[in-house]
C-alpha cells in the first residue's frame, strides 16, 4: 500500500544542514515534484489508520503539513487548521516556540475552540520539537487531541503521546533506509 512512498524515500537525495543530514523528498519538501499518485497514497493511508470519528478539525503546521492536510480534508470533509509561522494577533491566538534539528522559530495557533476534537498530522517527525509545540498550543487552547499521524518518522522521538507513523526511516551518509511501516 505504501509502495510509492517507500521507493521514493529510498532513492531521494540528501544534503547537510550543519551537522544534520537533511533528506529531500516530494512529501517533505515538494521537491523536485509531488506526484498526485504519491500524495493520494499517503492521504488514503492516513485515513485508513486514524480514528476520525467525531473529529472537528485537522491541525497541521506550516509549511510541509499543508498539502497533506489539504488532501486529507478533501477526502474526509473535515476542516483544516494550519499553525502558521506568522503572527496574526487575533483574540485568543496561542504562540509557542518550535525547535527542530536545524532551526528555531515560533508557531501561532488561531481558530481552535475549547473542547474541539482535533487530529494532528505532519509530514515528518525527527526531534519531535514541532509536534511538541503543536500539542502544547492545542492544550493551551483547550482542544482534545484524539489522534496524531505523521507520514515519516526519523529515529524514535518521544512527544509524550502516541504518534502513528506510516513509515520509519534511518538516515546515514548513504541516504534513507525504510525500517518499518504502519507503527
Ligand atoms: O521533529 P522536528 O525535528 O520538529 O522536525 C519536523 C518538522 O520539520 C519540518 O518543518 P520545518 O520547521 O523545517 O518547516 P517547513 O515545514 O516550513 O519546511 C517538518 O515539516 C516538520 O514539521
Ligand atoms: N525534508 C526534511 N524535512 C525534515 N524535517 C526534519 N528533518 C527533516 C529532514 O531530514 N528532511
Amino acid at each position: 500500500m505504501l509502495n510509492r512512498l517507500i521507493a521514493s524515500l529510498e532513492s531521494c537525495p540528501m544534503v547537510r544542514r550543519g551537522e544534520y543530514n537533511y533528506f529531500i523528498h516530494p512529501i517533505t519538501d515538494g521537491v523536485p515534484l509531488l506526484e498526485p499518485s504519491l500524495l493520494r497514497e499517503v492521504a488514503c493511508a492516513m485515513v485508513c489508520v486514524m480514528d476520525l470519528q467525531g473529529v472537528d478539525k485537522i491541525v497541521t503546521a506550516e509549511a510541509m503539513g499543508i498539502h497533506i492536510g489539504t488532501a486529507l480534508s478533501m477526502i474526509t470533509d473535515i476542516p483544516l487548521n494550519i499553525m502558521r509561522k506568522r503572527q496574526y494577533s487575533l483574540p485568543g491566538e496561542v504562540a509557542v516556540d518550535q525547535s527542530t534539528g536545524y532551526s528555531n522559530g515560533r508557531l501561532y495557533l488561531n481558530g481552535i475552540e475549547k473542547g474541539d476534537r482535533v487530529v494532528v498530522i505532519d509530514d515528518v517527525i525527527s526531534t519531535g520539537g514541532t509536534l511538541k509545540a503543536v500539542i502544547a498550543a492545542l492544550e493551551r487552547a483547550g482542544a482534545e487531541v484524539v489522534d496524531i499521524c505523521v507520514v515519516i518518522r526519523r529515529g524514535d522521538p518521544d512527544v509524550g503521546r502516541p504518534v502513528r507513523t506510516l513509515v520509519g526511516i534511518e538516515v546515514d551518509e548513504k541516504g534513507v533506509h525504510v525500517v518499518d511501516t504502519f507503527r
